[in-house]
């Protein structure tokens, strides 16, 4: 079988990075627009409406605006901005996050791309609220640092244009990310998390952090005990790991390159304390890798198919 993608906003950071992946499959024929007809509507409400699947690769309100474009029913899509992921009508498409989540992904017209630091952040925390480790009133935070290319051309540029303009910067100062809505929902916690983003001078990769007073949960588990959960939530995974073991750094490029995630607890068993980690790649399981899974369930295919292992 072969079916139809059309990639809207193929030119960008993501695009690109999910036409690599799809290069060269004899199970996909992608619709391309050239340079003169990318931007062009009729152009691209004809590509959209002619795929069996469309992976929009967009600024949110670009990618409302093509989905408001779409009116044959055979059309499925997968939306890698962040324009939907709490919109009803919405299947979220994180194929780890529940037992489940593989089946509905597969079955659904209307599939969102989880963010990047979400990915992170849910694959740590979402196994412990379910298990009641975490309590769902329990005030989380979370700590990041991105590669630049998380921002898109635009940060790219900034980074890349001659003198790069810092090494390492946090942001999000106002705490009022656009990630922490999807954070809460896919969590299932009452409160909006902290979140302390950062990005770095490298191209890709990221660290997720979330610090974790074990002391003070009603059960007082051990690291190992959280570690369990982890193992057990993710068991089977070709894509999602749980790193064990002492390490003394764990480094941004970790998964860069890849589209794994790996997940850690480290931390301290006699004070009581955890920090829960993940790496992964802003551009694999954080966006292209994420799509590209989706893509493969929805249309029938072996989930890892084009993807790093
Ligand atoms: N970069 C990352 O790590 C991640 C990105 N995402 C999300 O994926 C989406 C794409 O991000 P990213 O690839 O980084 O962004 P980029 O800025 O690199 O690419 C966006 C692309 O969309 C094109 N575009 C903008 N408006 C329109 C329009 N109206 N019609 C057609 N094309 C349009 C741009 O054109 P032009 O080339 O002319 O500017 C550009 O090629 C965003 O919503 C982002 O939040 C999600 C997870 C991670
Ligand atoms: C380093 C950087 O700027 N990162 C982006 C997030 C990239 C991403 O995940 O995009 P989505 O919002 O579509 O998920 C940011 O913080 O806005």
């Amino acid at each position: 079988m072969t079916i139809g993608v059309f990639i809207d906003g193929g030119h960008g950071t993501t695009g690109l990075e999910i036409a690599d992946r799809l290069d060269g499959r004899d199970d996909i024929a992608l619709i391309v627009l050239d340079d003169a007809h990318r931007k062009d509507d009729a152009a691209r409400r004809a590509a959209l409406n002619d795929a069996d699947f469309v992976i929009l690769c967009l600024p949110d309100d670009a990618s409302r605006d093509a989905v408001g474009m779409i009116s044959s029913a055979k059309t499925r899509v997968i939306d890698a901005s962040s324009a939907h992921r709490v919109a009803d009508g919405w299947t979220y498409g994180f194929a780890e996050l529940e037992a489940d989540q593989q089946a509905v992904i597969a079955a659904a017209p209307r599939v969102t791309n989880p963010g990047c630091y979400p990915t992170g952040f849910l694959a740590l925390v979402r196994p412990l609220v379910r298990a009641g480790l975490i309590p769902t009133s329990w005030p989380l935070s979370v700590n990041a640092l991105s590669g630049y290319s998380g921002g898109g051309k635009a940060m790219i540029a900034e980074f890349e244009g001659g003198e790069s303009p810092t090494r390492a910067r946090a942001y999000g100062l106002d705490l009022a990310h656009k990630h922490i809505a999807e954070m809460r929902r896919h969590a299932g916690i009452d409160h909006l998390p902290i979140f302390q983003p950062g990005v770095a001078d490298t191209y890709r990769g990221m660290i997720v952090e979330v610090p974790l007073p074990l002391h003070a949960l009603p059960g007082k588990p051990t690291l190992a005990q959280v570690e369990a959960v982890l193992t057990d939530a993710y068991k089977g995974s070709p894509l999602v790991r749980i790193a064990s073991g002492d390490v003394k750094f764990v480094r941004i490029e970790d998964d860069a390159g890849t589209d794994r995630l790996t997940l850690r607890v480290c931390g301290n068993d006699a004070t009581g304390q955890a920090r829960l980690i993940a790496t992964l790649d802003n551009l694999g399981k954080g966006a292209a890798g994420a799509a590209v899974q989706n893509l493969n369930i929805m249309a029938g295919f072996d989930a890892t198919v084009g993807l790093t292992l």
